[in-house]
């Protein structure tokens, strides 16, 4: 088997309730993510996108089902070594009263790296993704949100993670600097499971689609049989039928 073949990620027939165990958010979902796969996750408003992020980043857990990194069960992983491999990018991102400079620094000084080489990843991955220096010493107050979601894109990039979980990551960056982080996370060849809204720009970068409905992975589709204008009509059907369900 190579390496581009090789399964990162395993859902087997997972379900999620919410806390209250009222609700199935997610329904007996099971894939595979293979690496260096490309996913964008679509689906309605409600429809559990969120929630299968989070679920990957252990921030929920499994109701039923089990999910599997590298062969091994999620339960069997400590947390804080999962969350340095699977990393989630949220999409309202938060720095907890740390400047920027603190905020890309942060995972990479938990891991105990030399401050020199913290030092000089954070000037290449800031020279990348054009995220400038007078940035560093700003906080969360005084950065737009479209900001805030590069600075916590590119601390994702710098962790290296096996699997990159991005949350609406470009939703309120303008079209120039969202092409331009796709095209570096396209160069790194990392393996990434993104929620997006703008199928245009999804389809510039992933290789497949899972198609989630009402808590269910209704489709899984890549590659040769990937239609995407199929795909953003039935979306934007769906959207409505959703829309007049809540009216
Ligand atoms: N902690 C929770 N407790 C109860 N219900 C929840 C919780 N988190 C999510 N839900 C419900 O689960 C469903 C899926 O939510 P989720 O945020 O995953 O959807 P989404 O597809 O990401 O939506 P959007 O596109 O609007 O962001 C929604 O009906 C939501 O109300």
């Amino acid at each position: 088997m190579t390496v581009e073949s090789e399964i990162i990620l395993e859902a087997n027939q997972v379900s999620l309730r919410d806390s209250l165990g009222l609700t199935e958010i997610l329904k007996k979902i099971s894939f595979q993510i293979k690496s260096r796969d490309r996913v964008v996750i679509i689906g309605a408003s409600g429809s559990g996108k969120t929630s299968l992020l989070r679920l990957l980043n252990r921030l929920v857990e499994a109701t039923t089902g089990t999910l599997f990194f590298y062969r091994q069960p999620y339960t069997k992983i400590p947390v804080f070594n999962l969350r340095k491999q699977v990393v989630l990018v949220p999409q309202e991102p938060k720095f907890l009263g740390m400047t920027v400079k603190e905020t890309l620094a942060y995972p990479l000084s938990l891991q105990q790296l030399p401050q020199s080489e913290i030092k000089a990843c954070i000037t290449t991955y800031c020279e990348q993704l054009h995220l400038p220096e007078s940035w560093y010493d700003k906080t969360e107050l005084q950065l737009s949100l479209g900001q805030r979601q590069l600075v916590t894109i590119t601390r994702g990039l710098m962790m290296q993670p096996k699997v990159l979980l991005l949350d609406e990551p470009t939703s309120a960056l303008d079209i120039g600097i969202a092409t331009r982080v796709i095209d570096v996370l396209k160069a790194q060849g990392i393996t990434v499971l993104m929620v997006n809204h703008q199928l245009d720009l999804a389809e510039k970068f992933c290789d497949r689609v899972f198609y989630l409905q009402q808590g269910e992975l209704i489709k899984d589709v890549s590659n040769v049989n990937l239609n995407w204008q199929q795909l953003k009509e039935e979306l934007i059907t769906s959207e409505q039928e959703m829309e007049q369900e809540w009216t």
